[in-house]
């Protein structure tokens, strides 16, 4: 059995004492991440409700956490994790009993602020809150809580149930019993931790965007062609995808909203311009896999 099955058909119960603490989850954002997230997390053993804005939504990442399960799992597990996935729209609802939040809902600080600061109001006191965020820093959106000793980022990369590396940030008010608690709960995720700090895109992004928006100057540039550099990149440095394949993967209305952020945030760094091509596809609506078409068009 390859080592993603292997992670994926343990046998976890949620009375396993490798949680610590940590046993019952609330992933609000039910899209690309949250969908992954949840499935991990239940088949790690935790309890998990999914919280989005519609039944709609919710019932269709249901409906692919249960196809992404069904490559790698048997029936008898699947039902087993399917079994401790809940989904809700009320998310001051789905939090009344939840040991740990990570949101993962679109890449804005004003939404994710107005999020935060409801579900402080409903949420027990001993409740951990988490990000997803990619590029947001978690100390802006902390201060929408009345508990930012309880709060830190865990940023998950995509696909989630595959991705080993879970990186785990902390703000200078994070205690260390909620940055231990959340060490902790990367190990009962399987995943590989590693701790950040609350920098500009933590330790992967910091150096991956600089990195995507050259390749995609580049192509404004008239240098090469969007599939020369992927395969470029791809067979010259061995990465699993070009940086265009990847850009289709992650969303195009995702990687505006960081690039966008960071230029707002660094009008005068040069790296963070936006680009006028990546603006364009945004504005005609194709964003990538989600849409069918971004760089590339899906093949059917
Ligand atoms: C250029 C334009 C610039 C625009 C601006 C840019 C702005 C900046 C953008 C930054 C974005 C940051 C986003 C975020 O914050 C951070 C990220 O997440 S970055 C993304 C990180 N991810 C990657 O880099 C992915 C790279 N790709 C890959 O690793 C691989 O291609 C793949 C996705 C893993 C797929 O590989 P394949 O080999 O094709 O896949 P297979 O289908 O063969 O599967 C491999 C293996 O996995 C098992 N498996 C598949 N699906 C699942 C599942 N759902 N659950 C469990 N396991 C699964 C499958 O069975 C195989 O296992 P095996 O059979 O080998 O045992
Ligand atoms: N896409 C990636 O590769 C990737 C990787 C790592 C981190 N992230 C981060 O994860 C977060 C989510 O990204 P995604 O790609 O999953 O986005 P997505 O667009 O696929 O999903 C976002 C979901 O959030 C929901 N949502 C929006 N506002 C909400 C609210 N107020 N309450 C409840 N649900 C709400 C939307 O309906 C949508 O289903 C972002 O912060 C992003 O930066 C993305």
């Amino acid at each position: 059995m390859a080592q993603a099955t292997r992670v994926f058909c343990r046998n976890f119960s949620s009375s396993s004492s490798r949680f610590g603490n940590i046993k019952h989850v609330t992933v609000i954002g039910a899209g690309l991440m949250g969908a992954g997230i949840a499935q991990v997390a239940a088949s790690t053993g935790h309890q998990v409700v999914i919280v989005d804005q519609t039944d709609d939504i919710l019932s269709k990442s249901k409906a692919t956490i249960e196809k992404s399960l069904q490559r790698v799992a048997g029936e008898t597990f699947i039902a087993e994790v399917m079994g401790r996935l809940t989904i809700k729209t009320d998310a001051a609802a789905a939090v009344k009993n939840t040991d740990l939040v990570i949101e993962a809902i679109v890449e804005n600080l004003e939404v994710k602020k107005k999020l935060f600061s409801s579900l402080d109001k409903a949420a027990p006191k001993h409740t951990i809150f988490t990000s997803n965020t990619s590029s947001i820093p978690i100390k802006d959106i902390a201060v929408a809580t009345q508990r930012q000793d309880r709060f830190g980022g865990l940023h998950f990369f995509n696909p989630v149930p595959i991705m080993k590396l879970l990186e785990v940030i902390r703000i200078p008010a994070t205690s260390d019993e909620t940055f231990d608690k959340l060490l902790g709960f990367g190990k009962a995720m399987d995943k590989s931790t590693v701790n950040c700090k609350d920098t500009p895109g933590f330790i992967v992004n910091r150096l991956l965007v600089p990195y995507m928006m050259e390749a995609i100057r580049m192509v404004e540039r008239g240098e090469a062609s969007p599939q020369d550099v992927d395969t470029a990149m791809k067979l010259g440095a061995g990465y699993p995808m070009g940086p265009f394949e990847l850009t289709d993967y992650v969303g195009l209305d995702t990687c505006k909203f960081i690039i966008d952020g960071w230029h707002k945030k660094y009008p005068d760094n040069p790296l963070f311009m936006p680009s006028p091509l990546l603006d364009k596809l945004v504005s005609e609506g194709k964003l990538g896999n989600k849409t069918g078409e971004g760089f590339y068009k899906q093949k059917k």
